[in-house]
């Protein structure tokens, strides 16, 4: 009898974006998960080099030449020298979903030692409504052998949409330099069981690393800001954007998960390095957050662009004076919009391109 494997879900509304400076020899092990999908990747720093994907993958690479091309001078808004790079994948895609996943994260083992689909997981989890207005203390109640529990208002059991899932990483977890500098050997051996909804109102360290996210719904709010060259901030990418786009998730409505699924993180970048990215974001985080906390969105704000502008408005209005560079990040995020909606024409309905179909 011939076993066809079932179609993997969301096999052509779905792109994997990896942002990468090195060969994707990593995919080898993610290929049982991956093949089936379409890969957008965005090649870092120098553009004459050759990055090499193994055999049997769908993708489509960019790489800072591209970038320029495509863009022309809006290509200002896209960082260089940094993994933010990838958001130009977010941009670039014409799919409903988007995975995206750093080239030394591998597929790790659940506690019953089972390779862990973080993809399929990050599926589920965008397909199944979030609970932000009132906490779950079961966790998700979406979940097989979880439910509400007592006292749940039943007026909120429906849920909202799910804009973003967040998952973690085994072994080298996503800590700040100071915290790598005194805790190097830390390793994250913890396998937490739970899928959680980020309550509405509080905020969030988004990580980059292993996060999926309806595009459709939140894409334009998914920009990671400018870093790496020329910028005085790096590492900053994803919390950005996480701050971003929870503010407004919170005024659209829709829900943020984070937990299952894990990844395996195999490798530490240099704390010395990420200290000189990170100082100063450490100490503007502490008149960052506040700002975040008190950014309120009129009503008349009711798409993704017209919140993100209205974001960047105020970013020029209270953080220009916490340095000159929150001036030149406003700028940036209205410049990312204007290129996102040129190559994402209103009202565009997402072209559903078989992978492999020409465009
Ligand atoms: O200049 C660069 C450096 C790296 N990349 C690609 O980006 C990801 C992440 O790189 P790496 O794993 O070396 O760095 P981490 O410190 O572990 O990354 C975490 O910190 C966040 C800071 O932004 C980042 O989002 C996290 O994932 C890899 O795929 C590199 O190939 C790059 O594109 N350009
Ligand atoms: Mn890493």
């Amino acid at each position: 009898m011939v076993t066809v494997s079932p179609t993997p879900l969301l096999k052509d509304e779905l792109d994997i974006v990896i942002p990468t400076i090195r060969n994707l020899d990593f995919l080898e092990m993610w290929r049982p998960f991956f093949q089936p999908y379409h890969l957008i990747i965005v090649q870092d720093g120098d553009p004459t080099k050759t990055i090499k994907v193994p055999e049997g993958f769908d993708y489509e690479l960019y790489n800072r030449n591209d970038i320029n091309r495509i863009l022309g001078p809006k290509a200002s808004c896209i960082s260089f020298k940094d993994s933010a790079c990838r958001c130009f994948g977010y941009m670039v895609s014409k799919k409903k979903y988007i995975y995206t996943i750093d080239d030394d994260c591998f597929v790790a083992k659940d506690p019953s030692g089972k390779d862990i689909n973080a993809l399929e997981q990050h599926i589920q989890n965008l397909l199944s409504p979030s609970t932000p207005f009132f906490f779950n203390t079961l966790y998700d109640p979406y979940r097989s052998g979880a439910d509400f529990v007592r006292g749940y208002p039943f007026s909120l059991r429906e849920g909202v949409p799910t804009a973003v899932s967040h998952g973690l990483w085994l072994n080298i977890p996503d800590y700040d330099a100071p915290t790598q500098l005194v805790k190097p050997l830390e390793r994250n051996t913890r396998y937490v069981d739970a899928i959680m909804t980020i309550p509405k109102g509080t905020l969030f360290p988004m990580c980059g690393m292993n996060l999926a996210f309806n595009r459709e719904l939140i894409g334009p709010a998914m920009y990671f800001g400018l870093m790496g060259d020329g910028q005085p901030i790096g590492r900053y990418d994803d919390m950005w954007a996480g701050w971003c786009t929870k503010v407004i998730c919170d005024h659209l409505g829709w829900g943020v998960k984070t937990g299952l699924p894990y990844i395996w993180h195999s490798k530490a970048s240099n704390p010395f390095v990420n200290l000189k990215k990170e100082y100063k974001g450490i100490y503007w985080q502490e008149e960052l957050i506040p700002f975040f906390q008190s950014v309120a969105l009129p009503k008349d704000c009711t798409t993704v662009q017209k919140c993100y502008i209205e974001i960047s408005k105020q970013v020029k209005a209270k953080l220009g004076k916490v340095d000159d560079y929150f001036n030149k990040l406003a700028d940036a995020m209205v410049t990312w919009i204007e290129a996102w909606d040129e190559l994402n024409p209103s009202g565009d309905i997402s072209a559903k391109i078989p992978n492999g179909a020409s465009k």
